[in-house]
């Protein structure tokens, strides 16, 4: 006999998929629901397409222990389920606000078939207002609405969820919220409930605030290769400061990935919406697409002034190490750039992601590098650090090194007679004096 809390999880991506999966692990009965039916037919026969350290381990026993099922459509899910999870896309539109088609599709199917004293959970990230919305859609005064953002990052999904640094659950319903509190009693995680509003406003904050201090570090950044100083010594140095603290100071080619972008244009339109403003917002957004011209203007500057006709080796393409996510990866829209200039690109990435537009994918890092006049670090691969610097010396055509994510050993790439650039350090020289 098959115990634990009845959950119906609607989409099936990082955050659905991972939600359903872990979810079962902790005892809990899954039926996860998809439009996709391709995708639903891999994950029935346990094949796991995102690449999420121990999510294919978490799914094949869900199956086998009759613990968790995929099946196509939301209202498929419903029949039964005592807490129904949203983890349905909600991307960008035009003006920059969050779509919110797919959560209301997936709550109209929802309507007839959940059963009574139910609970509907938004996982996805929603603007403020939206469970209330989704109440009023929903139509049935017996079942509650609660907010229960998600806060996993790519690459690290199964290991986030399982280890919160928070849980957070909004409803007008204090105890639904408590029901939706018990599933995870096993994590032992802090919880704050509160309102649906507040709910949805702390993913928006946390993931602004987080995008804001990432720009704010690559202006430093800027400053530290203009004025002489090290930007890996400044941000330790702030780093050890306990208010400050040491996560999420590593300086880059810009923010990226599915949230970040999309979540900062989201609370910014709802800022426009009701007749205000975030100036600091748009400021971070718009020093993140400076930090793109940026890299480029050293990749111009390392061949010579001109990127016409000069082929440029790409390391990395996806958004961040670990994940094989191409969305809004700045890899790409610092390709995209260099393309605009007449530059031709050749890109390998360790997620092996397949046909890139506009881009050359290669299978090695060695065959990116081969004949290239710069050649560019765009994502902090560990392998990266494990290259053969003096066989890229080989085979590179020009000297420079470009390290947009400060991750490789200068001395190393120096030993090999490449010239090492990396960010918020004034030359490329320096390394060697040390
Ligand atoms: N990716 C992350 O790291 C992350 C983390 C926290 C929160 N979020 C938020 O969670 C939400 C989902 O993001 P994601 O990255 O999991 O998206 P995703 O694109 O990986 O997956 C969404 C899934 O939902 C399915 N789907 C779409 N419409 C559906 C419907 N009507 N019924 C059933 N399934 C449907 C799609 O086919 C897809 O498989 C977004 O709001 C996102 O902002 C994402
Ligand atoms: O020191 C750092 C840390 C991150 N990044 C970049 O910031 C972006 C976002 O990175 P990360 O936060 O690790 O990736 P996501 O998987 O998009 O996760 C973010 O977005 C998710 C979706 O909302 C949230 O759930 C997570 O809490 C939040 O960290 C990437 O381009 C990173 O390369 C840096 O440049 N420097």
């Amino acid at each position: 006999m098959v115990s634990g809390v009845k959950i119906a999880v609607i989409g099936a991506g990082y955050v659905g998929l991972t939600t359903a999966a872990c979810l079962t692990s902790l005892g809990h009965r899954v039926v996860c629901a998809d439009i996709d039916p391709a995708k639903v037919r891999a994950l029935s026969r346990g094949e796991v397409t995102i690449r999420e350290p121990g999510m294919a381990e978490l799914v094949g026993v869900g199956l086998a222990e009759g613990r968790l099922r995929f099946v196509v459509g939301a209202g498929k899910a419903a029949p039964g389920a005592e807490v129904v999870f949203l983890c349905v896309p909600t991307p960008m539109g035009p003006d920059g606000a969050a779509k919110l088609a797919a959560l209301e599709a997936a709550v109209a199917e929802l309507r007839d078939p959940l059963p009574p004293d139910s609970v509907v959970v938004n996982k996805s990230t929603v603007p403020v207002g939206t469970a209330a919305r989704v109440g009023e859609l929903l139509g049935r005064p017996d079942v509650a609405v609660a907010s229960n953002p998600e806060f996993l990052r790519e690459g690290s999904a199964v290991h986030d969820f399982l280890n919160p640094d928070r849980i957070v659950i909004g409803s007008a319903d204090l105890d639904a919220a408590k029901r939706v509190a018990a599933l995870y009693e096993a994590l032992n995680a802090p919880v704050l409930l509160t309102d649906p509003a507040s709910s949805e406003m702390i993913k928006y904050a946390a993931n602004c605030y987080l995008a804001t201090r990432l720009s704010f570090v690559n202006s430093i950044a800027e400053l530290c290769e203009r004025m002489g100083a090290d930007v890996n010594d400044v941000t330790r140095g702030m780093g050890y400061d306990q208010r400050i603290g040491t996560a999420f100071l590593r300086p880059g080619p810009g923010w990226g990935g599915s949230c970040f972008p999309k979540d900062a244009h989201a609370l910014l339109r709802s800022a426009a919406v009701i007749g205000s403003d975030f100036p600091l917002l748009r400021a971070a957004i718009d020093t993140n697409a400076r930090q793109q011209r940026l890299v480029v203007g050293k990749i111009r500057q390392a061949v010579g002034g001109r990127l016409a006709g000069t082929r440029v080796g790409l390391l990395g393409l996806t958004f961040k190490a670990g994940t094989d996510d191409l969305r809004d990866s700045p890899a790409l829209a610092i390709a995209e750039l260099l393309a605009a200039e007449g530059a031709e690109l050749v890109g390998y990435d360790p997620s092996m992601p397949g046909a890139v537009a506009g881009i050359r994918v290669v299978d090695s890092a060695y065959a990116a590098a081969a004949g290239a006049s710069a050649l560019v670090l765009l994502t902090e691969w560990p392998e990266f650090r494990e290259l053969d610097w003096e066989r890229i010396a080989g085979q590179i055509s020009g000297r420079y090194v470009i390290d947009a994510r400060n991750h490789l050993d200068p001395l190393v790439v120096h030993h090999a007679g490449l010239l090492h650039q990396c960010l918020g350090q004034p030359a490329p020289q320096r390394a060697l004096s040390r």
